[in-house]
């Protein structure tokens, strides 16, 4: 009796135990979605801080320059990249060129184990001139020269070989004609003793990198501490104004532009005005990449010439074509077609670094006898540099 009555307290107090603990249970689990609801607001406390933070910093700073579409690679890159010396950069630009002649030239002798017969080593030159874009008739013509100055015994000599290719090749860029117009040496650098502002017209059909070098340009020029007006007369394509009102910023500069699609002449006139009036140094006119087909197109560009020089009869000082080399051949026939419109008195090559196809310089400078004022490697303002014949020769040869 006594033992049936433990049993039965034992299972009552098992059964309070047990209410007890799913109550505390159920208290636990009722608490849970408020526990929740508190994290919840917490976090959306936190987020709204957040939030406010944020906004906060938009508001101080807003007062740092509007980010402009379009903004040209070289001038976000700008900062970042390393500053390598020019010959450097000349000399990576040319890699592929350089693999394409003159790795060329060397495997050739490797496989000959240096017993070339002559027939063989000049016919391989002319077929690597001509794959570098360097041209028939010019290949043809360094062959020759190669051909006149060699002795037989030479052909099993490499070294004798690329050394005459390279005096022949310093010798075609450097007997370009004189521009009485256009400053020969180091066209911005050396303004000081000649009548400012010193105009210059940048010209070439579309996608060259006309409106990056102006940008580069007046960069420099801006570096050197030299005052600029940029002309915006590309009025076909917005992000090109847009592009420049960049490097206009950067480089301290005055940027004359007119409504889309207004007449370009107009714009060169009135940039032409503005340098004269403001004392500027340096006056770059950007253009409209113009299809050389497009007769209308290259009258214009006709037409910008005679409205610049009623502002400036001895206007433009320079006209610039800039050429893209990765175009190979095809930049020797745009050359040819903008010299019948326009003065052309010097030459900017870009994108040296993106082709094999660098032997066009050769081609350019031996066929149309014109200067070649720049060479473009790369998208960065350092990647921009006066030609110099001796280190292009230098870097297209160079061992790495
Ligand atoms: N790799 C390389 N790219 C270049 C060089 N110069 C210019 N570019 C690039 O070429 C592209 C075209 O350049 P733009 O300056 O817009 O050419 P544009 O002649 O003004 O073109 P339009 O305004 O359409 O007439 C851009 O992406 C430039 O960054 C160079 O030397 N090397």
């Amino acid at each position: 009796m006594i033992a049936a009555g433990v049993v039965v307290s034992a299972i009552i107090v098992l059964i309070i135990i047990n209410i007890f603990y799913n109550r505390k249970k159920k208290i636990h689990t009722d608490s849970l979605p408020k526990e929740k609801e508190s994290l919840r607001e917490s976090l959306i406390d936190l987020t709204e801080r957040k939030a406010q933070e944020h906004l906060l910093e938009n508001k101080t700073q807003k007062k740092s320059p509007p980010v402009i579409k379009d903004v040209p690679k070289e001038v976000s890159l700008k900062e970042s990249q390393p500053t390598h010396n020019w010959f450097d950069r000349l000399k990576g630009g040319l890699r592929k060129t350089h693999s394409q002649i003159i790795t060329g030239l060397d495997e050739f002798f490797i496989s000959k184990k240096d017993k070339a017969s002559r027939a063989e080593a000049l016919e391989t030159l002319f077929e690597l001139l001509v794959q570098a874009d360097v041209g028939v008739r010019t290949s043809e013509y360094l062959v020759d020269k190669v051909k006149a100055r060699m002795n037989a015994e030479d052909y099993s000599d490499p070294k004798i070989f690329k050394n005459i290719l390279r005096e022949e090749i310093f010798t075609i860029l450097t007997a370009t004609k004189e521009n009485p117009k256009g400053i020969l040496e180091n066209p911005l650098q050396s303004l000081s003793d000649k009548k400012l502002p010193h105009i210059v017209l940048m010209v070439g059909v579309n996608g060259v990198g006309k409106t990056t070098t102006t940008g580069k340009l007046a960069y420099k020029a801006h570096l050197r501490g030299q005052k600029v007006v940029i002309g915006a007369a590309d009025t076909f394509r917005a992000a090109a104004v847009e592009q420049l009102a960049v490097w206009a910023q950067r480089s301290n500069a005055e940027m004359i532009r007119l409504k889309e699609g207004s007449d370009p002449a107009s714009v060169a006139f009135e940039t032409v005005k503005k340098a004269s009036e403001n004392g500027s140094s340096v006056c770059l006119i950007d253009t409209a990449g113009r299809l050389q087909n497009r007769q209308d197109l290259m009258q214009e560009l006709a037409k910008i010439g005679r409205v610049i020089s009623k502002e400036n009869p001895d206007a433009p000082h320079e006209v610039l074509l800039v050429l893209d080399a990765t175009t190979g051949q095809n930049a020797l026939q745009q050359a040819k077609v903008f010299l019948e419109v326009v003065n052309i008195t010097g030459l900017v090559l870009t994108k040296l670094d993106g082709t094999a196809k660098g032997g066009i310089a050769i081609a350019i400078a031996s066929e149309l006898g014109l200067p070649i004022r720049y060479v473009g490697v790369g998208e960065s303002v350092e990647d921009l540099e006066v030609f110099e014949a001796h280190e292009f020769v230098n870097a297209l040869f160079a061992e790495s």
